[in-house]
């Protein structure tokens, strides 16, 4: 049987021209994330890991190469059907948590749903259901500045995790919390994927690393290595 992949990377290349001279940012990566599959991707500043991230949540086009979704090509979709797919697969949590300032926590968590095109009444009781899974139930009708940082991290996990969505892609997601809240975030990113969701984590930080089934080094937007993160625990213990 084969794995279950949710996201594929092929021959993925991405150049940027800016001012005549050209960046490339990945060249030539290949990565296959399966369901229950929680890879940490590390690297130097500049090596391409938020680039990785981008194309792979479709906010970003490679100049080479095909990128998949659930076995879904994404340079064969219309700018809506592309839209869509994000929306409904592609969970992103932003290390500036990106979270409607007008919103509650709730109306926060809700809006992807509501946007699907579920009724406010489901899309809140969903909602609400997620908040429930990262702890801040009795946060919904807050608004994000009377909510601290890792509790706004929080609400941004719970809007990735809503609905079927089994792509979760995070961008730093602990980058700002304290590690005892930063472990808290990456518990609930863990949990999920043992679930049966793919995720995709860029960290800085080694001991969260650990918590990854695989780690993927990158340099000069190559991937240079790629071990099992119980590997890199063990390496931590003994060094
Ligand atoms: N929009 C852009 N225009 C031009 N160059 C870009 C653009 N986005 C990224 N780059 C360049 O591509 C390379 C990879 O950038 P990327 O942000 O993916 O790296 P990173 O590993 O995430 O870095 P950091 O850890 O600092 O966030 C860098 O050299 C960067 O300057």
């Amino acid at each position: 049987m084969s794995a279950d992949i949710v996201l594929s990377l092929a021959g993925v290349s991405r150049e940027y021209r800016s001012g005549g001279v050209t960046v490339r940012a990945l060249r030539d990566l290949s990565i296959e994330v399966a369901a229950g599959e929680l890879v940490a991707v590390m690297g130097p500043s500049g090596s391409g890991k938020s680039t990785l991230l981008a194309i792979g949540g479709g906010l970003d086009v490679p100049t080479a190469g095909q990128v998949r979704v659930e076995g879904v090509p994404l340079d064969g979709l219309s700018a809506t059907a592309l839209a869509r797919l994000r929306r409904d697969r592609i969970g992103y949590v932003f290390q500036d948590f990106n979270l409607v300032s007008g919103l509650t926590a709730a109306e926060n968590v809700a809006l992807p749903r509501e946007l699907a095109g579920a009724s406010a009444r489901r899309a809140r009781s969903e909602a609400c259901a997620a908040l429930e899974e990262v702890g801040l139930a009795a946060e919904a009708d807050r608004f994000p500045d009377q909510l601290s940082g890792g509790q706004q991290q929080r609400v941004a996990v719970a809007r990735a995790l809503i609905g079927r969505r089994r792509l979760l892609l995070a961008d730093e997601p602990t980058g700002a919390l304290d590690s005892a809240t930063g472990q808290a975030v990456l518990d609930l990113i863990r949990a999920r994927v043992d679930r049966g969701a793919a995720a995709v984590l860029v960290t800085h930080e080694a001991r969260f690393a650990s918590w990854a089934d695989r780690i993927v080094f990158l340099r000069d937007g190559r991937m240079v290595d790629s071990t099992g993160g119980r590997d890199l625990a063990e390496e931590l213990l003994t060094s």
